[in-house]
Formats: structure tokens, sequence, C-alpha cells
């Protein structure tokens, strides 16, 4: 007991301990201080937090990793969290915050709070404490950024959260989206390997398109069901996917179309540019990183089918054309490649799509894109028609009638005029009586080229009888 009491230190022993241990933790922090650099210091106590955080979580806690790609396509649960997860980030006051607006109109209007990387965001469901990370780091191997979510919860809530929580979490995303009002037209960026999103402002809806009422009646029919119908494709083994046709001569509105289904669906677009994809490979890359509820759009189909790559390639041949330029397009997509995608097996990749071919001359097609079962609906998009003008007419003019109206509705069933050349002589002015006169004069100089054209065609025929 005795020699107990001796190892106890006194208590000026203490005091003077005290005082030597506070006075070199001053001198330490002035060193700290005064030469190690603030970024430095801050740094390590990061490091050290993490290393203790990181510890004890990892004894009670589990981490969901969610890669941005998954299986060779899009992680749709990524996508979702990156679509939910800005509604949460009104709770974050500290840290970085990253905003922005993508409207040129009205850019503090439509500001939106983007997801800062490396910071941790609060969600809460059923009263489980959730924290989402996203993380992002360059790849050795390609020269984007590879992101992933982390996500963190209490080791007894995994069942939970793999049920449930993923399941909310892919409604409010599919909520949202379906409310979301900036649509985006996606162009392929061949360096980067990944779609450029740049705003959709295409005011062109089916209200405002100049078609005859049965095909709008049709088409917004079809669009319908097709979105309400989940079960009904699943129910009979088909992917989730819908194809358009559009065919019919320049002008006559078929980009308009794309742009009136993308406003009514509210899916974005992905408007692909199939001659300057390399091979199939590369072809497969690009559809399987597209998201669901939109539409792929591929426009003059013509020009990238088998068949017209072999016209144009003899046509180069008969031009005398040298070989390098022959291989070029030689090299590219097959069409077998292209069907893969519309209803091969890799049409599964991905649901709720539409799938849109536009193009001139439905002639040049290959026949196999043109098979029963192949485009769900072929759409010809053709010369104005009486009703089309008179849509046209109300549309630019504000006026359903005039004393013009009859002469140019007779002539607009001589001549073929497209609702283009229609809606350019309609806006030349706003006073209806010039905007009316230019287009009849424009459609009676056509008439007068036509049958000129008849006349040359005509005297062409006519057998020369010297030459017998
Ligand atoms: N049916 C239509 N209703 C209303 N406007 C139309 C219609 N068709 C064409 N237009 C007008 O003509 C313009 C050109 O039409 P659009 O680009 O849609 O034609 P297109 O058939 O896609 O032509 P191309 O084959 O050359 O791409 C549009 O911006 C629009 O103003």
């Amino acid at each position: 007991m005795a020699s107990l009491y001796n190892q106890i230190p006194s208590v000026s022993a203490v005091f003077a301990f005290y005082s030597s241990f506070s006075a070199i933790t001053v001198l330490f922090r002035r060193i700290m201080d005064d030469f190690v650099p603030k970024r430095f210091r801050d740094y390590v106590a990061l490091k050290v937090e993490d290393f203790f955080s990181y510890y004890f979580r990892f004894r009670s806690s589990v981490t969901f990793v969610i890669e941005e790609r998954w299986e060779y396509v899009d992680n749709q649960t990524f996508r979702a969290a990156e679509v939910y997860l800005p509604t949460r980030l009104a709770r974050l006051s500290t840290g970085k915050l990253v905003v922005g607006s993508s409207s040129l109109k009205n850019p503090t209007n439509h500001l939106k709070l983007g997801i800062p990387i490396n910071t941790v965001i609060i969600d809460e469901f059923e009263g489980i404490h959730l924290k989402w990370t996203l993380h992002s780091s360059e790849t050795k191997f390609y020269a984007y950024e590879k992101r992933c979510f982390y996500l963190t919860c209490k080791k007894e809530f995994r069942e939970q959260i793999m049920t449930d929580y993923f399941t909310y979490l892919a409604k409010s995303a599919e909520n949202i989206m379906g409310h979301r009002e900036n649509l985006k037209i996606y162009t392929y960026n061949q360096e980067r390997y990944q779609w450029q999103p740049a705003n959709f402002e295409h005011h062109t809806t089916f209200e405002t398109l100049a078609i005859e009422p049965h095909l709008k009646k049709t088409l917004i029919d079809d669009l319908e069901s097709f979105s309400k119908g989940k079960d009904y494709f699943k129910s009979v083994g088909r992917a989730w996917k819908r194809g358009y046709l559009l065919y019919g001569p320049p002008g006559t509105g078929k980009s308009s179309m794309v742009a009136a289904i993308a406003n009514h669906m509210k899916y974005h677009i992905y408007d692909l540019q199939l001659q300057s994809v390399k091979d199939d490979a590369e072809l497969r890359k690009i559809l399987t990183s597209t998201k669901n509820r939109s539409i792929l759009l591929i426009e003059d189909i013509d020009f990238g089918s088998d068949a017209s790559r072999k016209r144009q390639t003899n046509d180069k041949e008969k031009d005398g054309e040298p070989q390098k330029d022959k291989k070029k397009f030689e090299v590219g997509v097959s069409l077998s490649g292209l069907l893969n995608f519309v209803d091969g097996l890799w049409s599964s990749c991905g649901e709720e799509r539409i799938i849109i071919f536009t193009t001139n001359h439905k002639e040049k097609l290959d026949p196999a894109l043109l098979r029963p079962g192949r485009m769900d609906i072929h759409i010809l998009m053709d010369y104005c028609t009486p009703f089309v003008f008179k849509k046209l007419m109300a549309m630019y003019l504000k006026i359903d009638d005039h004393v013009l109206f009859d002469p140019i509705e007779k002539l607009v069933f001589e001549v073929s005029v497209t609702p283009a050349e229609v809606a350019q002589q309609l806006m030349a002015s706003k006073n209806a009586d010039i905007a009316l006169k230019g287009l009849l004069e424009s459609l009676e100089t056509k008439k007068m080229r036509k049958e000129e054209d008849t006349r040359v065609e005509g005297e062409g025929d006519i057998e020369d009888p010297e030459t017998k």
C-alpha cells in the first residue's frame, strides 16, 4: 500500500507536467501555423478524420456502390439517383453547391442544383438515415471520368434498402422525369465517347403540326397506348419499344413530327448520324448508352443502309474515283448491326424507347428494313393537301377564309407543294392579302414550270422522222 502511494505523482508534479505539455502544444501549433500551409493541414486533418470515420462506419454500416455503367449498359439505378438526389440538396447548406441554368431566355428562373462531387447528401427513408456521395475518377483507359454513387446506411437496414428504398428511388425518378420541363437533344461526341446534350426548345406540337386529322389521331393514340403498355409488351414477350418510319419529300414536316412526338411524350432525343459511326461494335456502345424514355432518331436512313452504301460505292467506281474513297464507304455500320437494335437481341436493352427513322427515299431502303414488324408504323409525310393548307393559313395568318382561298386550293391540288414552301410564303407578310397573293403567284409559277417540263418531255418522246 505504501509502495502504491509512493507511485502516485504529487499535485505539483501534475501541474508541472500539464504546464510543459501546454507549452509544447502551443509551440507545436505555432510552428504548424507558421511553416505548414493551411491546405496541407486541412488535408491531413481530413485524412485522419476519414480514417477513423471509415473504421467505425465499416463495422456497423453497409455501403452500396452504384456505378454509372453496369453490364455494358447505362445503370438505371445510377440514373435514378442522378435525377432524384437534386431534390435532396435543399438540406445542403455548407460545402460546395453546384448551380447552373440551361435556359438562355431566363437563366435565373431556371436555376438548378447539380450534384457536387465528394459531398455527403443526407436522405431519410422510413426513419432510416442514409448518406449519399457522388465519386468521380479519371480512368486509365478512357479520357472520360468514371462516376459512381456510394449509399451508406446501418447494416440492419440492408434488406429494406435493397427492396423498398431502391423501388422508391426508381419511382421518384420516374415521377420527376415525367414532369421535367427541359428536354434535351443529344449528339454523339466521337472523341469523348459520350452523348453531349443541348437544350431542345423546338415548339412544334401536334397542335401546330399541319397534318391530316386522322393521321394525328392515329399517332397520338398509338403513342398513348405505347406509354401505358409496359405490362402488355411484357406479356407478349416483346421489348418495350416502338418504331416509326417517317418518309416523304424534303420539307413535308418529318423533323417537325419528331419534335411534336418528343414534346408530347416528354422524351429526350438522341440524334444519331449513322454515317459517322465506325462499325457495329461502336454502334452497340453508342446505343446502349442512351437512356430510357427517349427517342433514338436516325435521319436520312437511306444513307446508312448497306444497299445505299453499295450504291454509293458503285457510283464512285463508275466515276473512276480512287480506291481509298471506296474503302471509306465500305467501312461502317452494317444493316444487320442496326436491325439487331431495332428488333434483334439487343433491342431488349433498355425500355420505353421510340426509334424513328426518316428518309426522303423510301424506295431506296433495304427491303429488310421495311419487312412487316421491323418498323411498327410507316408514316408518309406528303405534299400539302387543302386541309393542311387551311391549317397553315389559320396558324400563320390567323384567318380561316379569304377570297384567294379557292384559287390557291385549286392550285394546291394541281402542283406538288410542300408545307415548308407554303409556310415560307405565309411568313413573308403578316398582311393576309400580301402573303396569300405571294403564295398564289408562286403556285402559278410552279404550275407553269410543270407544264413547260411536261411539254419538253413530250417533245423528247416524239420521234424525228429524218432519223428513222
Ligand atoms: N406539316 C407541317 N406543319 C407545320 N409546319 C411544317 C410542316 N411541314 C413543314 N413545316 C415547316 O417547314 C419547315 C421544314 O420542315 P421539316 O424540317 O420538318 O421538313 P422535313 O420533311 O424534315 O425536311 P427534310 O427532309 O429536308 O429534313 C419546318 O420548320 C416547319 O416550319
